[in-house]
């Protein structure tokens, strides 16, 4: 099976014989950085090999298409519930240069004592499941071979069925996982002994199949009420999950650190962060570092959380960044949306690109006698003392069990507000059954004791290798709900999927939600409601608001609003318009010079911007003198007649004027000027008209008397290809189709 960009990837086609699908490779793959890479105009210093198909940011089309791949993994985290569509938002999101896909979690899966099989939908999250790992994968496996980058397949190992889910992911080749036994005790109130011997057993399989690790710490800065002050903490619990990660045989290049700024803007982010950032650095040198964002601070507003993403990933680029994960900027309205994954990953290209070689030219080796070495130091030595406290009350189970964590003090200061867990209490207490002598268990990377007979190292030779080293030994179990399963789900989509019915959705196929944006000038009471009835009017269901802005408490407010349409529109009955084939550049530039075309051009009216219509013209922007045109370019704020004055004395075969501004349709009346006057100066039929500007559509120049209109994100050769074609008669008359 292989995927065509122009094809949408056929789920059904993922479920065929999915019990023989074998994963083609095991653990962690990381980028390949180049040293210095050139592209187009430019240099970089510190980006990774380039994809041979990806979406590039927007502004790329004033670079020539350029998509610098940042040296650092970026992760999207998806929670749709339906691995269906968990699959599709991938694609998008690995187009647009996401490396390492995570799945959260259906609710609570940390609690159950034992996987789950089949395909059953999630709440917030996906059900972690053999098929739906298998099926991913899969996916992932075409993915990768369509943007041509291995892709990082990651979810969580954590919880009390750790072990057993930690071999589901060794024999199904997903290659990266949290585990850190701290976080099944502050967050997931875990039994903390069950908790740290599942943690050994399950690293030790991990390690055995070179899958990465992500710990948990940032879950505290996310929880404490005033994060800002567990830094301390912080470094004490990175030392404890990898301490005791490397003790279960996890090699240092493989434990990440999962690293969350304690505070975002309107506090002074950047100045109480880096300095444990580089702190951080350089106690752990070794290790890899994973930064996120602190999702305690997202709230609703999309633009907000952008910008907080954005200066988490200016403190990566000033320290380090192995990994970078990207929150979606919805994160704090609803389960993310699919084009808000993709968002976040454009986020963090773009901010990476942006400050490429910024090591460069701002020195960090701060002086040592800066604030900045002050405060890293001393977070360094509260770090510390905490653990020297923890060694005294007697260790690490004692010290959760008193409250030492997620203390909202300053350490060594406590507002004894931590989380405290006792010690015989939590999920799972009193579970663990210590190994009898004669304990033997037949399988390798086995963590503790194991009574091998004499010569014999690894357990699973003893019957001729286990599950890891003989996929075909592993019991597949199809779906085993018969109503909560992939297959109802997809025929309840297939005519969106496959069919020529076409709905809008945020997270599944044919969901059907909107999001529609306004302002209403009027407190925010009142806007909310009205904007919900505005909703209804416009027929959208189960409206709700979910972002509000206040503008100003008496003059309006901005809402947000999603609904549901509860139709399709059928892609059959639409007109859809034929993609403008270009001409070969030979084939213009033969015709341009047999026939010595020349072009009059302006921007006109009392429009200063001249960008636009100078990349359209210059040779250095690709523009139409490349093909031999002779223009004659009048500047800037022309007068229409004398446009058509100059078109008169050079006898112009065409006049291409640029006109932005649209204040009450200025631009629509300045291209019916020109029509008009050329017209009235008998000129009309010898001339091809071209208007131009970033509000201009083919429409809304054939409208107002144009040959053509080319907008936003055209070319020079979009203009050379048709001016051609029109004087070559192969176009029929383009504005025909245009009803007057
Ligand atoms: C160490 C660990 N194990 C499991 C889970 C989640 O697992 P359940 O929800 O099933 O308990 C988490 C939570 N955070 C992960 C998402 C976050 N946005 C991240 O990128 O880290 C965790 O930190």
């Amino acid at each position: 099976m292989e995927l065509r960009p122009d094809e949408k990837i056929d789920i059904e086609a993922l479920l065929e014989d999915i019990e023989s699908y074998r994963p083609k490779r095991k653990g962690w793959t990381w980028r390949k950085p180049v040293d210095q890479l050139n592209l187009e105009d430019f240099t970089y210093y510190n980006m990774s090999e380039g994809l041979e198909n990806s979406i590039p940011l927007p502004a790329a089309r004033s670079f020539k298409g350029i998509d610098p791949q940042p040296e650092p993994v970026i992760t999207t985290e998806i929670a749709s519930g339906r691995f269906e569509d968990d699959i599709r938002r991938m694609r998008m999101a690995a187009w647009h240069g996401a490396d390492h896909l995570m799945v959260i979690r259906t609710a609570g899966q940390s609690h159950f004592d034992g996987l789950i099989e089949g395909t059953p939908e999630g709440v917030g999250g996906i059900p972690i499941t053999r098929k739906q790992l298998r099926v991913t994968r899969r996916a992932l496996d075409l993915i990768e071979e369509e943007v041509g980058r291995p892709l990082n397949f990651h979810s969580y190992v954590s919880g009390v069925a750790g072990p057993e889910i930690a071999v589901l992911f060794a024999e199904e080749g997903v290659n990266g996982a949290h585990q850190d036994p701290q976080y099944n005790v502050l967050y997931r109130n875990v039994n903390m002994f069950r908790s740290f011997v599942d943690a050994a057993v399950a690293k030790k399989v991990m390690a055995s199949v070179d899958m990465l690790q992500i710990d948990g710490a940032h879950n505290a800065n996310a929880t404490a009420r005033k994060a800002w002050n567990v830094m301390p903490e912080l470094f004490v619990q990175h030392a404890i999950n990898s301490q005791f990660s490397m003790k279960a045989g996890m090699p240092k290049e493989l434990i990440a650190l999962s690293t969350v700024p304690p505070a975002a803007a309107p506090a002074p982010d950047l100045r109480l962060n880096m300095p444990y950032a580089v702190a951080l650095r350089e106690l752990f040198d070794g290790f890899k570092f994973r930064a996120q964002q602190n999702t305690k601070y997202m709230e609703s507003s999309i633009r907000e959380a952008t910008v907080t993403h954005t200066l988490n990933l200016l403190i990566s680029a000033l320290t380090s960044a192995d990994i970078q994960s990207t929150i979606t900027p919805d994160e704090g309205r609803n389960v993310p949306w699919h084009y808000n994954n993709i968002m976040a990953v454009d986020t963090a290209k773009q901010t990476f690109a942006a400050l490429d070689g910024i090591k460069k030219i701002l020195n960090l080796e701060e002086k040592e006698e800066s604030r900045l070495r002050e405060d890293a130091r001393e977070l360094k030595e509260r770090a510390v003392l905490f653990m020297e406290e923890i060694l005294e009350v007697g260790g690490y189970f004692e010290a959760v069990s008193q409250g030492f964590f997620v203390d909202s003090g300053r350490y060594p200061g406590r507002n004894d507000d931590g989380i405290a867990r006792d010690k015989d209490g939590g999920v799972s207490a009193d579970s663990i059954i210590p190994r009898d002598d004669d304990y033997m268990a037949p399988v390798c990377n086995h963590y503790g004791y194991n009574n091998l007979p004499d010569g014999v190292d690894k357990g699973c030779d003893l019957i001729d290798g286990c599950s890891l080293e003989h996929p075909e030994m592993i019991d597949f179990i199809d779906e085993l709900d018969p109503e909560d399963n992939v297959n109802n789900r997809l025929e309840e989509t297939r005519e969106f999927r496959k069919g020529s019915k076409l709905k809008p959705e945020v997270e599944w196929a044919a969901d059907g939600w909107v999001n529609i944006t306004m302002f209403l000038p009027a407190e925010e009471t009142v806007a909310e409601v009205a904007a919900l009835e505005i909703a209804k009017k416009m027929g959208l269901e189960n409206a709700e608001v979910i972002h509000r802005e206040v503008m100003h408490p008496a003059e309006g407010t901005l809402i947000e609003v999603k609904g549901k349409v509860d139709f399709a529109v059928d892609v059959d009955n639409l007109e859809i318009p034929e993609k403008e084939e270009l001409l070969p550049d030979d084939e213009i530039e033969k015709y341009v010079k047999e026939n010595q075309l020349k072009i009059v051009a302006a921007t006109v009216g009392e429009d200063e911007h001249s960008v636009g219509l100078r990349e359209i013209i210059d040779i250095k922007h690709g523009g139409i003198e490349k093909y031999g045109f002779k223009v004659t370019y009048l500047g800037t704020s022309v007068p229409i007649n004398k446009v058509v004055d100059a078109a008169v004395e050079t006898n112009a075969d065409v006049i291409m004027i640029s006109t932005i501004i649209t204040h009450n349709d200025v631009h629509r009346q300045n291209m019916q000027k020109l029509h008009d006057l050329c017209i009235e100066r008998g000129l009309r039929d010898d001339v091809i008209l071209i208007g131009g500007g970033t509000q201009v559509t083919d429409d809304i120049a054939c409208e107002s008397g144009m040959d053509a209109g080319f907008g936003r994100g055209t070319h020079g050769d979009d203009v050379a290809s048709f001016i051609v074609k029109k004087l070559k008669g192969e176009i029929e008359d383009a504005c025909e189709n245009i009803e007057e």
